[in-house]
């Protein structure tokens, strides 16, 4: 928690002079209240007294118009220059959460749900702005605000300081530390609550379809019913817990003016203390305390916020250390050429941690330009892992890995991934036009390009059968897309982006055999001609087309070849295709 509040702390100190002149107006905020309160409280005792001449109040008519408005002006200065901080912090908060996780953004989503990724970033982020406003600000405003109202009345006797001072203390510290106590515990059961709430109504909702053809419907939306009645005892209890504490805060005010008038009436009847001084005690009294009242809230949201931070650091720290900037990298590197080179991977290893097992280990292969290369291999041979260290998401541990005679480790990462175009399983389509789906590749490209490439991987027909063609919003039409249909969009996407290496990563995951071939041949037919190309697939289709395959298994390459000299061998590779040959009779056989 410590080096959390020490880290969080670090991103508002890059603003101290901001910071410090935001404080010093929330402190003149209070203070020209406290000021305003006084004067009133002079002016009302002096005026009963009925003066002989108005110049006699003259003075604190001009204090009390002096502090009335000068509070306005000082209250919407101190608005904002806290707020100018909070968005100063924020924005430098979220520019370094995101080029922390985005060299590592599909490895993070695929590490993690994405929806959490998302909710961190986007909920924790807006949590820490907070931070400033209600953790930060307001005990140093309240110090400082304190100590002056303090000081007034301390100015006529040092009692009424201390009984200030205690009440202060009492009502500001006090009640909120212990009303936080009392429904910590209840917080934490409404989080969990609300979070089983979420979940169960998610449920309810995403697999209704199955649980009202099981006949389980009624029992889910029981459980949904029964956390919502939970929920509200709980928020029930918070309001009382809440309301008990406000009540308080009221009495140590109210309090703090009566304690105040109860020792100064003996000092004005023994003529020791002036009865004008009577009103202005009891107000700034009162005044005093609206430098505490924040302090409930801040004790309220601390836990909260630092446990967003927490959330936040921990995510920016998953990809491992701050990674060397891309100059940095760039430095040494020359550019790579724009097409036509080879790729030459030696002894390479890789593991995903320290204490993890090695995913490759010893790997050895090239890519030499214009050749068709396949990785093939069961689920967990390590087929990703390899993508991932070619893409520069993860890093090698040893050996070696060249692009164009350079080592991968020196090359700046958007250099490298200039030099791929990936069509994955999963082609992500945003709800943006078709265009500027495909433009995400290649954003030049002119509207003959992008036709041509939609053209060649035979989706352009599909496209221009929609109601605005290619301006048409993939929205709803994109779910309804068939597999097929999205890998072709992927396909036109990486023809659009002309990187001399292709990786295609299980493209065909998910297609029926007869799709599969069509896809198989417009990738041949347009995409594979002067290409470098690289297939990682665990389906075993196709592969004739293929000039070199390497089987991967526990992450090392156990058999290389072409798919004849493989079946020949009779080993892994030929272990795996009758595998998936018989799987196939069977799956037939049961359609
Ligand atoms: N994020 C990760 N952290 C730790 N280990 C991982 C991680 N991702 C994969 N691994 C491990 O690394 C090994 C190789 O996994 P990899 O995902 O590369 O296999 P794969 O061949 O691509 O499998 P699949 O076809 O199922 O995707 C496996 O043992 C896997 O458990």
């Amino acid at each position: 928690m410590n080096s959390t509040f020490r880290r969080t702390l670090a991103f508002v100190g890059r603003y101290k002079g901001r910071s410090f002149l935001a404080v010093l107006l929330g402190f003149l905020t209070i203070g020209a209240n406290i000021g305003l309160m006084g004067a009133s409280g002079y002016l009302i005792a002096k005026a009963a007294l009925r003066p002989e001449t108005v110049l006699l109040v003259w003075v604190p008519i001009v204090g009390v118009r002096f502090f009335g408005l000068s509070r306005g002006v000082f209250r919407y200065l101190e608005r904002l220059a806290s707020h100018d901080v909070t968005f100063r912090v924020l924005a430098d908060l979220r520019t370094w959460i995101y080029t922390r996780i985005e060299p590592r953004g599909t490895v993070l989503l695929e590490d993690r749900r994405s929806g959490d990724v998302l909710g961190s970033v986007v909920s924790d982020v807006n949590e820490l702005q907070n931070f400033y406003l209600r953790v930060l600000s307001p005990p140093l405003v309240a110090v400082l605000a304190a100590l002056l109202g303090i000081g007034i009345v301390a100015w006529w006797d040092i009692r009424f300081g201390l009984i200030l001072a205690v009440m202060l203390v009492l009502g500001g510290v006090a009640v909120p530390a212990l009303s936080h106590l009392a429904g910590r515990r209840r917080g934490q059961e409404t989080a969990a609550c609300r979070g089983e709430l979420y979940a169960n109504a998610n449920d309810l909702i995403m697999g209704l379809p199955e649980l009202l053809v099981y006949g389980r419907a009624e029992e889910a939306a029981a459980r949904v019913e029964a956390d919502q009645r939970r929920l509200s005892a709980l928020q029930k209890g918070q309001n009382r817990t809440a309301a008990v504490a406000s009540g308080l805060m009221v009495a140590c005010t109210q309090a703090a003016m009566w304690l105040m008038l109860l020792a100064a009436i003996p000092l004005v009847a023994a003529q020791a203390l002036s009865g004008i001084a009577l009103p202005v005690l009891a107000m700034v009294a009162l005044a005093s305390f609206e430098a505490v009242a924040p302090l409930p809230q801040t004790f309220q949201q601390f836990g909260g916020i630092m446990a967003a931070a927490e959330r936040l650091f921990k995510l920016a720290d998953a990809g491992g250390p701050e990674a060397p900037s891309a100059s940095a990298a760039s430095a040494a590197a020359q550019p790579l050429p724009e097409a036509g080179f080879a790729i030459h991977v030696e002894r390479m290893a890789f593991r995903y941690g320290p204490s993890e097992p090695a995913a490759l280990d010893g790997i050895s292969f090239g890519l030499p330009m214009g050749r068709r290369v396949a990785v093939v291999g069961e689920s967990g041979a390590g087929k990703s892992s390899l993508l991932q260290v070619l893409l520069k998401l993860r890093p090698y541990e040893a050996g070696s890995v060249q692009l164009a005679g350079q080592e991968l480790a020196a090359l700046p990462e958007e250099a490298v991934r200039d030099r791929f175009a990936v069509v994955s399983q999963h082609v992500q389509l945003f709800n943006e036009s078709v265009r500027d789906n495909l433009l995400l590749a290649s954003p030049e490209a002119t509207d003959e390009e992008i036709e041509q490439a939609a053209k060649a991987a035979q989706i352009h027909d599909t496209i221009m059968n929609l109601p605005e063609g290619y301006d048409t919003l993939i929205g709803e039409w994109g779910s309804r897309l068939s597999g097929g249909e999205r890998q072709r969009l992927g396909l036109a996407r990486a023809l659009l982006r002309n990187a001399p290496v292709l990786l295609f990563d299980e493209p065909t995951a998910g297609l029926d055999s007869v799709t599969e071939e069509a896809f198989l041949r417009q990738a041949e037919e347009v995409a594979f001609p002067g290409k470098s190309v690289l297939w990682i697939t665990h389906k075993l289709t196709g592969l004739e087309r293929m000039d070199h395959i390497l089987v991967l298994k526990n992450g090392q390459i156990v058999e290389r070849g072409t798919h004849e000299e493989l079946l020949h061998m009779q080993g892994e590779y030929w272990r795996l295709f009758r595998l998936q040959q018989a799987e196939a009779v069977w799956q037939e056989t049961r359609g």
